[in-house]
């Protein structure tokens, strides 16, 4: 699946690198290019934040992905960073020996004495030429003084039993491999290729009252009960009604009630 993979020791950011080769036409990017980092110096978030990523402290990466020449259609493209999320958990688990949430849609979580901390993010975004982009950014041996915000985690400080980032890439890219390989080939169909399960097995944010902040000081709040055929969250509200919430229309989701 991965037919080019390159590493750099620094650049601004692997997702707008691959977006740009992406965007420079002839033959375009195609499926299954990685592009990982060493160090970022000007890395995104979802909503335009900042993703701090000092040098040799994470994985940083993005890769090249078409579900479109497979024939999945669009609105089940939301499953692309909670599949990767699926991938990134389980390769972690396996070559780190750390147990990691995901808070939906696209941040990886770890305990650090007793707290939730954010140690992952992932950033799925239109490539233009019909293709997606998927980034992952992971703090691996961050120390508690590197941590860019209050809210961050790393793998280290959660007592992962490895912090060795050349076998973690490795793990997180063989699940990616494996999670994506299995929805493309169902059609998108979360539920036939047994994503849907996997992922609710491993999402913190489920069972969990939240309060979803909309566009336009909107907020829903309600319980997280499911994710569905498109990869969005249901809600289900007080007024007794399940309303779905797709990645692309919220601000943020935090605990509520
Ligand atoms: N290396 C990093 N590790 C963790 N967070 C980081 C890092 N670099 C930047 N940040 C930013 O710090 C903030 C962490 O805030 P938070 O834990 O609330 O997550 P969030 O993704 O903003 O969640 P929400 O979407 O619910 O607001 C985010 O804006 C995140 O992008
Ligand atoms: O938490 C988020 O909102 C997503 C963070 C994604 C960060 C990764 S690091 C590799 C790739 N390149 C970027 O500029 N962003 C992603």
């Amino acid at each position: 699946m991965w037919r080019e993979l390159d590493v750099v020791q620094r650049t601004g950011s692997t997702n707008s690198d691959l977006v740009a080769r992406a965007a420079g036409g002839g033959r375009g990017l195609g499926e299954g290019v990685v592009l990982v980092a060493e160090e970022q110096s000007a890395a995104r978030g979802r909503l335009d934040r900042k993703w701090v990523a000092p040098a040799r402290s994470g994985l940083f990466f993005s890769v090249s992905l078409r579900p479109g020449d497979a024939g999945v259609p669009m609105e089940r493209w939301g499953w692309l960073p909670l599949l990767t999320g699926v991938a990134v958990a389980t390769g972690l688990a396996r070559a780190g020996g750390v147990d990691t949430a995901l808070k939906w849609p696209n941040d990886v979580l770890v305990t650090v004495r007793g707290e939730e901390r954010k140690a992952g993010g992932i950033l799925a975004e239109a490539a233009g030429d019909g293709g997606v982009v998927v980034g992952v950014g992971v703090n691996v041996s961050l120390r508690a003084e590197e941590l860019p915000v209050p809210t961050a985690g790393s793998l280290g400080l959660a007592g992962a039993v490895s912090t060795d980032r050349d076998p973690l890439l490795r793990a997180v890219l063989r699940g990616l491999e494996d999670w994506y390989g299995r929805w493309r080939a169902a059609g998108g169909d979360a539920g036939a290729c047994g994503l849907q399960e996997a992922y609710a097995a491993g999402c913190a944010t489920l069972g969990r009252v939240v309060r979803a902040e909309l566009p336009g000081d909107r907020a829903l709040v309600g319980e997280a009960v499911a994710v569905d055929g498109d990869g969005r969250l249901v809600l289900a509200t007080e007024a007794g009604v399940q309303e779905p919430v797709g990645a692309g229309d919220i601000v943020h989701l935090r605990a509520a009630g």
